[in-house]
């Protein structure tokens, strides 16, 4: 049976839903902190389908010294006032407004295709996020893949495995004095998504 099927065969009687919103708060130092909230999103297994389906994905292309490489994994950008591809994502989004007491407006979609697919150390600071506190919040889906964390300065990587509908929040000052990272792996997963929820000029 293709994996796809007996996936939804075994969760596909539940539409997704969203529980509690009561996460776990990691403080990383004085002034940066992580929240998490394993299984958020429950019922998600033919929404993870829909998505590698029917989002728009791209593959994309960039500068690296002097050669262009392809980044390793495909994006998808949905700007403040676009539609979620799902109800529930919107819900996700309003919800976590209400909860941090900041607006979330923008949807990132990242699609890692297998375990040679990652992100490299960075912090999300094209923006706001270089000189004012902020949020970012992952939803993941799919097969678990741990998000790694350490402070610019250098020191101890904490590793966060990310699983099917969990939920990671970096807060306070997370995007200028740590860096994030999803490693390759080679030991064989699946696809995963993750949905990052930022606010206005968080990139
Ligand atoms: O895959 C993730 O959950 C993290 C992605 C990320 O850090 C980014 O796109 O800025
Ligand atoms: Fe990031």
């Amino acid at each position: 049976m293709p994996q796809a099927l007996q996936a939804s065969l075994w969760d596909g009687v539940d539409p997704p839903a969203l529980g509690p919103l009561v996460p776990d708060r990691a403080h990383l130092d004085a002034t940066a902190w992580v929240d998490v909230l394993p299984g958020w999103l429950t019922g998600a297994d033919d929404l993870y389908q829909q998505l590698a389906d029917e989002v728009p994905w791209r593959a994309e292309r960039r500068q690296m010294y002097d050669s262009v490489v392809d980044v390793p994994r495909l994006l998808s950008f949905y700007r403040a006032g676009a539609a979620l591809p799902h109800p529930v994502l919107a819900e996700a989004k309003q919800r976590l407004s209400a909860h941090y007491g900041e607006e979330f407006t923008t949807a990132g979609f990242c699609f890692y295709r297998d375990g040679g697919d990652s992100v490299a150390w960075h912090g999300d600071d094209k923006g706001r996020g270089s000189h004012t506190d902020t949020h970012v919040a992952i939803l993941s889906l799919g097969s678990p893949r741990p998000l790694l964390l350490r402070p610019r300065g250098g020191g101890p990587t904490t590793r966060y495995p990310l699983g099917h509908g969990d939920l990671l929040v970096m807060g306070g000052a997370c995007q200028r004095t740590w860096e994030h990272a999803i490693p390759k792996t080679a030991r064989p997963v699946g696809g995963r998504i993750s949905i990052q929820f930022r606010p206005h000029d968080v990139l």
